[in-house]
Formats: structure tokens, C-alpha cells, sequence
């Protein structure tokens, strides 16, 4: 499902693109189907959502370029992890949620490939990510309590683990993943987050995605945010 998700994907990128390229499962067959093509002479601009999609892209021959060099993309192709019928997302749940946020907010569209499993009424079964500074990590996860509090959220909060220690993002924050169950005020939750000045990043991506190719076991389907 993740490739059919993928190839359809590919359909929109057109030659010569300037391509954001995400991060995560989905997103890495993607890459294998774009290195394909561009092997045969399609030519992208690729920039990547992180350091382990920078090594897949060059192991297989496909070229990058830092965002600072090319600030202004057409299009960003993404995983997800939850997906709502307004095109509201989680993602982070490999630790790539801040360099993908920066690269899909600098393209002028952003698909998300998935599988059915993603897609969900109301957001929060998948724990969200919230990337935060070390420096008072503690501090501000009584931060982000009170405010999950204060929007009747409740949950455990704890700082992700990676087998031996505390998971590091690209950027050498902690990842606290937040145990909510469902977020029904999503919006509300990502504006209160933005305001606590530990966190770097959160997982909730509103307004972003343009469109989703969700893929079931027959064939993939279009989402647009209703
Ligand atoms: O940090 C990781 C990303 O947000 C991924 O795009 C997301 O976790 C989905 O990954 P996957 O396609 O492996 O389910």
C-alpha cells in the first residue's frame, strides 16, 4: 500500500521540480520509485526532511540540495502518521517533525502518501510528538500538562527513548510523545503549544497538506481537506 501510495505520488512531480522529500516508511518508497526515474534522466531538485533521507536519496543517486539553497519548493511529498478529514496531521513519529514542518511550510503544495490505517475521525490515537529543547526539558513539560489540562487532555507525557538513551532529533532536541487518545480541539492545542518557549516543534501540522493519497489494498484514493 505505501508504494501504491508512493507511484501515485509520483504522477505529480513534474520534470525539473524543486521537491521537498519527506521522512519515514512511506516516504522512503517514494525515494526508491524517484530514484528510478531519475536514473532514467528525470531531472528534481531534491531537498531532504532529514539526515536519513539525505543518505537513501545520495545512496541511490538522487541529488540534494540544502533548503538554504533552494528556500522556495514546488511541491513536498510526506508521510503521516494520522490524517483527519480536514487534512490535519500528526507526524514525528520518526523524529523528523521539525525539518519536515520548515520544508513543507517553504512548498507550495505538500502531498501526504499513507495507507488506510492512518486516516481517523479525530486526531490523537498516535501519541504526538513534541520536539523540545533540552535545556528545562522538565519545566516545560509541566508547561505542556497545564495546557493539555486546561483543554480537558489528559494522558502521559514521556521523553522518547532509543534504546540506549534519550532519543536526539537531527537538530539535538528531545522528542516528549504525548499520550492523549484524541485531540478534538487540534487547533487550539497546536496554538497553545506554540507559545511555550521550550518547545521547538510539534507533530500537529494544520493548514499545510494540500491534498492526501491514501492507498488501500484495491487502489489508492484522493483526500482534500472538506
Ligand atoms: O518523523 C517522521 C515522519 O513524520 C513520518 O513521515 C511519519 O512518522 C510516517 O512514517 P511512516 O510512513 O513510516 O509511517
Amino acid at each position: 500500500m505505501k508504494i501504491k501510495a508512493a507511484a501515485a505520488a509520483l504522477e505529480h512531480v513534474e520534470d525539473g521540480m524543486r521537491l521537498g522529500i519527506g521522512t519515514g516508511s512511506t516516504a522512503e518508497e517514494f525515494v526508491r520509485l524517484l530514484a528510478e526515474k531519475v536514473a532514467s534522466g528525470f531531472r528534481i531538485e531534491g531537498v531532504p526532511t532529514s539526515e536519513r533521507t539525505a543518505r537513501l536519496c545520495l545512496e541511490l543517486g538522487v541529488q540534494l540540495k540544502s533548503l538554504d539553497e533552494l528556500p522556495e519548493l514546488d511541491l513536498t511529498i510526506d508521510g503521516a502518521d494520522e490524517v483527519d478529514g480536514r487534512l490535519r496531521l500528526i507526524k514525528g513519529g520518526g523524529g523528523a517533525l521539525l525539518r519536515e514542518k520548515i520544508v513543507a511550510a517553504a512548498s507550495r503544495r505538500m502531498i501526504v502518501i499513507a495507507d488506510e490505517s492512518k486516516v481517523v475521525d479525530v486526531l490523537g490515537a498516535f501519541k504526538l510528538p513534541i520536539e523540545v529543547n533540552p535545556f528545562g526539558q522538565v519545566a516545560t513539560r509541566i508547561a505542556i500538562e497545564k495546557v493539555a489540562s486546561r483543554l480537558g487532555l489528559t494522558g502521559e507525557i514521556s521523553v522518547r527513548n532509543s534504546g540506549d538513551g534519550p532519543f536526539k532529533t537531527d537538530g539535538g532536541h528531545l522528542i516528549l510523545d504525548a499520550s492523549f487518545g484524541r485531540i478534538p480541539d487540534a487547533d487550539a492545542l497546536a496554538g497553545e503549544l506554540n507559545a511555550i518557549p521550550g518547545v521547538v516543534e510539534h507533530g500537529l501540522f494544520i493548514g499545510i497538506a494540500s491534498l492526501a493519497i491514501i492507498a488501500g489494498p484495491e487502489e489508492a484514493r484522493i483526500l482534500t481537506a472538506s
